[in-house]
């Protein structure tokens, strides 16, 4: 089934969040909405879900109009950023809670519950309740539980950010391989860049309760529609430089150059910098550059890093640069 949202407004009180969201899911597509936060992210979820009223606008699912309907009506599923498990039921109630209360009978939900725990690896877990479980145990009953449901859509709201480093990256990869399993239109929220970028079949950046840019991870890497979207996904982000700064010639003037780290070349050709600072980050480092007036970040090998306080040169090639438009930010 497929997702559309048409000019979905949602105002709380005299506040409006989100300012007439377009936006389409397809049949089984993995779509990320990335935003820093107070964006209206959640907000936007809570909307699809039915728990937060549109003040204007439509959403569907399939070929219904779900705009006005309960949130029980709607056949979404969604799982909370804190997993909202109840700490009185065990895993396998908590699974099974949401057939029950649709009177699927007692056994056959349990059975239900049974295949989608196994499915997202929380099947030996079934006995215990949600204070006997770690953060990453949790979270797998949370999903198992929205699967039971077989919903039309499936909500994540920032599943994955309670999890520590480790764990997140291994659960981001089970997330990309459930769905690619069991399929079903997914809107998913974060505003973890990197998340977006491996998970998303598609990113919709979010921006002030206003889509930025839709479009598929390479999309929003290769040609980010804004300076928004260009510093947004990227780390360090990408610089911004006047097109008749320190490093002339790349653009007509008037225009913004934006060269992301790993673009600019340090050695003994180009605009004369200074090392400010330098971060090893790993293999890399993040050396960090005066040019007169302006700054810079470049992301090299850390093997091959100046000294902070010394002296260097820095270029770009023509095919690494975007440019914008200073007043819009918009690409030109
Ligand atoms: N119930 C509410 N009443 C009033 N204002 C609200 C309510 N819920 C959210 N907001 C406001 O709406 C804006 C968007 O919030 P929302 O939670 O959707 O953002 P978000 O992008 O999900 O942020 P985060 O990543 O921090 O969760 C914020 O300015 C927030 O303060």
């Amino acid at each position: 089934m497929t997702l559309a949202l048409e000019g979905v407004r949602v105002a709380h009180g005299a506040h409006e969040v989100l300012h007439g969201v377009d936006l389409t899911v397809a049949r089984d597509e993995l779509l990320v909405v990335l935003g820093p936060s107070g964006a209206g992210k959640s907000t936007l979820l809570r909307a699809v879900a039915g728990l937060t009223p549109v003040s204007a606008g439509r959403v569907a699912i399939g070929e219904r109009d779900v705009t006005r309907l309960r949130p029980g009506q709607r056949n979404v599923a969604m799982v909370f950023q804190s997993y909202a498990l109840f700490p009185h039921l065990t895993a396998a109630e908590n699974i099974a809670f949401g057939l029950i209360v649709r009177d699927v009978p007692k056994a056959a939900a349990a059975e239900r519950a049974r295949q989608a725990a196994a499915s997202v690896g929380c099947g030996h877990l079934l006995d215990r309740r949600p204070g006997q479980l770690s953060g990453g145990e949790r979270q797998r009953v949370a999903l198992a539980r929205a699967l039971v449901r077989e919903p039309d859509v499936f909500l994540l709201d920032e599943p994955l950010s309670n999890l520590d480093a480790e764990l997140r990256v291994e659960m981001r990869a089970e997330l990309k391989a459930l769905h690619a399993r069991v399929g079903g239109a997914t809107l998913h929220v974060t505003h973890d860049q990197v998340e977006a970028l491996v998970l998303g079949d598609r990113i919709a950046v979010l921006r002030d309760g206003r889509i930025e840019q839709i479009g598929t991870p390479d999309e929003i890497w290769s040609t980010p529609a804004t300076t928004f979207v260009a510093r947004f996904v990227g780390s360090p982000p990408m610089n911004l430089l006047p097109a008749d700064g320190p490093l002339p010639g790349l653009a007509p003037p008037g225009r913004l150059i934006g060269i992301r780290p790993g673009a600019l070349r340090l050695g003994s050709e180009g605009a004369v910098a200074s090392v400010e600072r330098v971060e090893v980050v790993g293999e890399d480092a993040h050396v960090y550059l005066r040019l007169g007036e302006h700054s810079a970040v470049a992301r090299i090998p850390s093997a091959e890093r100046p000294a902070t306080g010394s002296e260097t040169h820095v270029m770009a090639r023509d095919a690494d640069v975007h440019v914008f438009d200073p007043t819009t930010g918009k690409r030109v």
